[in-house]
């Protein structure tokens, strides 16, 4: 090949290496839309960290569906009623052992429900144009229309597009949610109203739980620097993801190991699987139960209760057949609140185990590096 030659293929390759680059950046279901039969090496993870499919669908027969686990459930109507103290123990237990558990019969009108997952499914259903107008690399945008986990930073990309939007009242930018389907907003409103109240209801049993409040009588200790209304006004992000169906889906993953960054997720699925948890060092499949939410321990959680409770990986697989949506509504509190453990959680036997953590590191973390695994919260972690 004469140097001329060369150069000009060399130019060549590159040109096509960005177009490929911004081809990825569209996200995947723009990528399916254009009729794709093999996962693009862009999205194939290194052997040892594809979800060996096969593996645990044999295994899953073999055992009789012990690869899947049932999540401890928790009853919020017993949790508000004359059971609480009971339901408080399996609360407690279920945050120290799986940092997972399921809530039903959580008061969430089944319409709210359905009107949510709705406008979810058809905001990925418009044109890629409409989609795209809401795509930035701004993480404090109160609407981010993505694609992987982090798509300045990955650099294997998962199989996942989103929609993340910053909720009232930490957001007064309701004006920059999108307008289209047109009753988004409305749906997303009253939807993010009943899960902060949920999630402050699941806060409050959460801080009995941990003796930090006494029995529903909000009592709280001298020492804390924060009372519910904290947690009832504070951050809130819902996360919708989308996952198309995929040709190869042993090759890639729907979302890479993660732990959430907040209090508590609440995570709503529609009928398709794909969630898995770390339990006991094993991935296992959590069962979506129709209308009930998902909730898991976050890391904000973890560090206020000085390690108690846990902030669990978790992860999502694709199918070839089914796309799959999912919202997730990650809460804490105030984007400007300090998080630390709680002090009548510190004494000689329970040393302090985490420093002092805030949102803005935890974005300037998330916006520097790829946000894998627990890499956040171990950066907080202390020597004791
Ligand atoms: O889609 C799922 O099941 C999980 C989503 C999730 O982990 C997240 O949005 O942080
Ligand atoms: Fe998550």
């Amino acid at each position: 090949m004469s140097p001329a030659m060369g150069l000009v293929s060399h130019t060549e390759s590159e040109r096509e290496d960005g177009h490929e680059q911004s081809k990825y950046q569209r996200g995947v279901k723009h990528l399916c839309e254009s009729g794709i039969t093999r996962v693009p090496s862009k999205y194939v993870l290194p052997a040892q960290e594809r979800p060996n499919i096969k593996k645990e669908i044999s295994e899953r027969n073999m055992s009789n569906g012990r690869r899947s686990i049932s999540l401890p459930i928790i009853d919020f109507a017993e949790l508000q009623g004359s059971n609480r103290s009971k339901a408080l123990k399996k609360l407690s237990n279920a945050c120290e052992e799986f940092g997972f558990f399921q809530v039903v019969n959580h008061g969430i009108s089944i319409e709210i429900i359905r009107h949510m997952m709705d406008v979810s499914r058809r905001f990925f259903e418009l044109p890629f144009e409409e989609r795209s107008k809401y795509m930035t690399s701004d993480m404090r945008s109160p609407a981010r229309y993505g694609t992987s986990f982090n798509q300045n930073k990955d650099g294997v990309f998962c199989w996942r597009d989103f929609l993340k939007l910053i909720c009232p009242p930490s957001s007064n930018a309701l004006s920059l949610w999108p307008t289209s389907p047109s009753n988004l907003r409305q749906a997303v409103v009253s939807y993010s109203t009943e899960t902060r109240f949920l999630f402050t209801m699941l806060m409050e049993a959460v801080l009995e739980c941990l003796g930090l409040i006494e029995t529903s009588e909000n009592n709280y200790s001298d020492e804390e620097e924060f009372t519910l209304k904290d947690f009832g006004d504070g951050s809130q992000l819902m996360v919708i993801n989308c996952y198309p169906a995929c040709p190869e889906p042993e090759l890639t993953l729907g979302m890479p190991p993660h732990s959430d960054y907040g209090f508590l997720t609440l995570l709503l699925q529609d009928e398709v699987e794909g969630l898995q948890i770390q339990n006991r060092g094993k991935w296992v499949t959590v069962e979506p139960i129709p209308h009930s939410f998902v909730v898991n321990v976050g890391d904000h959680l973890e560090i206020f209760s000085n390690g108690k409770y846990k902030s669990v990986l978790h992860r999502v697989l694709v199918n070839s057949t089914k796309s799959r949506i999912s919202v997730a509504s990650l809460h804490s509190m105030s984007f400007e609140q300090v998080i630390r453990p709680s002090p009548k959680l510190i004494d000689e036997h329970n040393p302090r185990r985490y420093m002092d953590t805030d949102f803005t590191s935890f974005l300037n973390y998330a916006s520097t590096c790829e946000p894998k695994r627990k890499n956040f919260l171990e950066s907080r972690k202390l020597a004791v």
